[in-house]
Formats: C-alpha cells, sequence, structure tokens
C-alpha cells in the first residue's frame, strides 16, 4: 500500500466536511452552487441532527482564509437508502448562507502571489489573444501608502503588489490575485499606470467582503 500523502492546500475547492458540533462526521463535495454530495449513511449516528458543511479548509482547525461554514438548508437522502446495505447510498445537502465569517486577515508582505488576465502585455499596448500570468510580491501596506507611491490611499480593505518591472496593466482588472492557491484580491486599475515602480500595483481585498458577496449570492439564490 502507498503511504497516505497530506493534500496539497486548496487545490480541491469543492471538498466538503459534514460536521456536527464542530466535529467532522464526513466527507462530501460541491456539485453544483449550494449543493453537496454526500453518503446517506453519514446520518446515521446523527439521531436527526442537521450538518453543518466547512467549504474552502485544508486544516479543519486552522484559521484559513476562504474557509466557510455553512448552514444545511435540506437534507435528502436516496429514498433507495437504508441502514442495512450500501444501495443508493446517497445524501444531498442544500448549503445555506454560511454562518460564520473567516477572520479577515492581511496576506503577509513578500508573500509571492500570482495574478492571470488578458491585459496589455507591453507599453505599446498590445493586446494578447492568450492568457498571461504574473507572479509578484505583497508590497505592504505601509510602504504602499508612501507619500511617494500611493500616498496613504490604500485602504485596509486594498493590498498592493510591487510593481517593479512586471505589472498587471489595462484589461487586466476584475481578475483574481491568487496566494497559496487562495483568492485573495480582485485587480483594480489604481493610477491607470503600469510597470513604474512608483505606483504599485492596486487589488480590493476578498476577506472584508465575505457578508456582502454572501448577501448578494443568497438573494440571488431565493
Ligand atoms: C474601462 C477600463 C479599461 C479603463 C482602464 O482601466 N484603463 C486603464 C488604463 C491604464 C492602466 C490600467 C490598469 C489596469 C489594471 C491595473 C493597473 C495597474 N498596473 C492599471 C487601466
Amino acid at each position: 500500500t502507498q503511504p497516505l500523502l497530506l493534500a496539497k492546500p486548496h487545490l480541491r475547492p469543492y471538498m466538503a466536511s459534514l460536521q456536527l458540533d464542530g466535529q467532522h462526521i464526513c466527507g462530501g463535495f460541491l456539485i453544483a452552487k449550494q449543493w453537496v454530495l454526500s453518503a446517506a449513511h453519514c446520518t446515521e449516528e446523527t439521531d436527526g441532527k442537521i450538518f453543518q458543511v466547512l467549504l474552502g479548509a485544508h486544516s479543519l482547525t486552522e484559521p484559513e482564509p476562504h474557509k466557510r461554514l455553512y448552514r444545511v438548508r435540506a437534507q435528502i437522502p436516496h429514498p433507495g437508502s437504508n441502514i442495512h446495505n450500501n444501495k443508493d447510498d446517497l445524501l444531498l445537502l442544500q448549503v445555506g448562507p454560511s454562518s460564520r465569517h473567516p477572520p479577515d486577515r492581511d496576506v503577509a508582505p513578500d508573500t509571492v502571489c500570482e495574478v492571470a488576465g488578458w491585459g496589455t502585455i507591453n507599453h505599446s499596448g498590445r493586446r494578447p489573444d492568450k492568457l498571461y500570468q504574473l507572479e509578484r510580491p505583497v508590497l505592504s501596506r505601509d510602504v504602499c501608502n508612501h507619500r511617494t507611491r500611493h500616498d496613504h490611499t490604500i485602504t485596509e480593505k486594498m493590498m498592493c503588489t510591487d510593481s517593479r518591472r512586471k505589472d498587471t496593466c489595462k484589461g487586466d482588472s476584475g481578475g483574481p490575485l491568487v496566494c497559496n492557491g487562495v483568492a485573495e484580491g480582485v485587480v483594480t486599475a489604481g493610477s491607470r499606470v503600469c510597470g513604474n515602480y512608483k505606483k504599485p500595483a492596486i487589488y480590493t481585498r476578498i476577506a472584508p467582503y465575505t457578508a456582502w458577496i454572501d448577501g448578494v449570492i443568497a438573494a440571488g439564490a431565493a
């Protein structure tokens, strides 16, 4: 047998943990917006209690930026499932609005993140046909807010990456800044210049907006 391998963090965003009172009971996985598929026998020892579903996690216990615990709106075992055999052993769970929001923590400066886009790729403003990607280190808010950089316009709901040489540019706006497999920011145009080290790239941080995002999604889902 092969030794068990630790999964690479956050490469399986569909992966769910079905929990009761904070304890992992069973796995599951996202199959559609708001719907998790699991096994019906997972409800055997729950004596009617309803699961909570943890999504976006790698560690069950440590705080992680995009870890979200969701209430279950509906828990539907396949009608053919039963405790005597493994037939039709399926459970569908409809997840509701997340019941808790992740801690809103800044990405550490110098963390190398990646951003991709079809934005212009050189000073001639050439627009590519294929997606380009770029790795950039996070710049501390203090440095980014320096008088000679963005002069105190970077709020705690924004973050910056170094724009020396390689940078985002026109057309990259709206794309995700991904750090350690997690979407931490959304490209914004900032001072609408590119590749100028005095004007670091600016991103809207996602963590401060999870309540707004969930609210809109929940309203749309209604
Ligand atoms: C309607 C929109 C396309 C107008 C617009 O965004 N213009 C424009 C012009 C120059 C640079 C940028 C720009 C974008 C993303 C990141 C950055 C920062 N390097 C700059 C953006």
